[in-house]
């Protein structure tokens, strides 16, 4: 049985659907993140799930039970939000510890379990520091023991990384990963950035619209995004519309082929830039080189084609290409995904 189940949620502001007759589940012990442009109905999600906004119609089922109308103190859920607000008058351990106190956890039970979260989060010691005087990695941190602390079921991150840098970002996420796998946590995360849900959740959904566009582990839906509006999420550039006839597709670009058994007629085409490969002049279409972004060993190649729109390839550094030159395109079909729907 799943953990958490949402059954046809409905939120509306006005005439506005936030969320628009949403149905996910999540199972225990998984880490789910929901990824989604602004005002796709991410943060409602979360609030809907942890009883902060009333759902219009449908029903938020935790354990099998309904729980659409329990006040949120009771869902026995916990959430962390985007901007971790920390207390500033209390030192760590008073922020870490809140909780507990809120449970009425006996003080040496609170000091124990304070102690062996801040272990577990990677401040070891950090007890009576204020929380002024840590990084914004620390009170993440922080802000993550105190939310685990009286040990929820099901823990809801708003943004958990987003007021860090990068780097930061890159290794909390792995750190989290590890973290929630051994306590057994069952995760819903919201986060604007892809490259965080991916290598954070067992399965991403990604919102349009307060709909589910898609989900699925992050190689499916990597490998086969359901339509255009995900594939251009995920950051891919080369989208075009396609008649399949047999092994190959009609494009702006001419002929692309495509998969075995993929499905024919009018249908819209992604090609990876790992699919389009540069080749000696002459053998396919015909294009310049407009720019190139360097990416450790690989080089993003943005092409000017002769014919249809602007193409991105990636090749590796030793055979990137120089500015301004004329090259030749193949497409390799392994790359290539036919959407379904035109
Ligand atoms: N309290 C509210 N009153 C009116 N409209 C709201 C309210 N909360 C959210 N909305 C609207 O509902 C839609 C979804 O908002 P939500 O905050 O869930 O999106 P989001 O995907 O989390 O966006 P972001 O990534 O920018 O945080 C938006 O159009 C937003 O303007």
């Amino acid at each position: 049985m799943a953990l958490l189940q949402l059954e046809g949620v409905t939120v509306r502001f006005g005439e506005r659907a936030a969320l628009d007759r949403v149905d996910l589940a999540v199972a225990e012990h998984e880490i789910v993140c929901v990824l989604g442009p602004s005002g796709s109905g991410k943060s409602t999600l979360l609030r809907v799930v942890a009883g902060l906004q009333a759902a219009d119609e449908g029903r938020v089922l935790l354990d099998g039970s309904d729980r659409t109308r329990v006040p949120a103190h009771r869902r026995g859920v916990g959430l962390m939000f985007q901007d971790h607000q920390l207390f500033p008058q209390r030192d760590v351990a008073g922020n870490v510890a809140f909780g507990l106190r809120m449970h009425k956890v006996a003080a040496a039970e609170r000091s124990r379990r304070t102690g062996e979260l801040l272990d577990l989060v990677g401040l070891p010691g950090a007890e009576r520091r204020s929380v002024a005087s840590l990084s914004g990695g620390e009170q993440q941190r922080v802000a993550l023991a105190r939310a685990l602390a009286p040990e929820p079921r099901l823990l809801m991150l708003d943004e958990p990384l987003g007021q860090l840098d990068r780097g930061l970002r890159e290794r909390l996420v792995v750190e989290l990963r590890g973290l929630f796998g051994r306590l057994g946590t069952t995760v819903l995360a919201v986060t604007h950035d892809q490259g965080e849900a991916f290598a954070l959740a067992d399965r991403v959904v990604v919102m349009r619209d307060g709909r589910v566009a898609q989900a699925g582990t992050p190689l499916e839906v990597w490998q086969r995004p359901s339509s255009e509006f995900v594939a251009r999420f995920l950051g891919f550039d080369n989208v075009v519309p396609a008649t399949v006839t047999g092994a190959a597709a009609a494009t702006a670009w001419g002929k692309v082929p495509v998969p075995d058994g993929a499905p024919q007629g009018e249908r819209t085409l992604l090609v990876r830039p790992s699919g389009v490969r540069l080749a000696s002049r002459g053998e396919g279409l015909a294009a310049v080189v407009e720019s190139m972004t360097f990416r450790g060993s690989r080089v993003a190649v943005r092409l000017r084609p002769g014919d249809g729109p602007v193409l991105e390839a990636e090749c590796p550094l030793r055979d990137a290409p120089a500015e301004g030159a004329g090259v030749s395109v193949v497409f390799d079909p392994e790359d290539v995904v036919v959407l379904d729907g035109p």
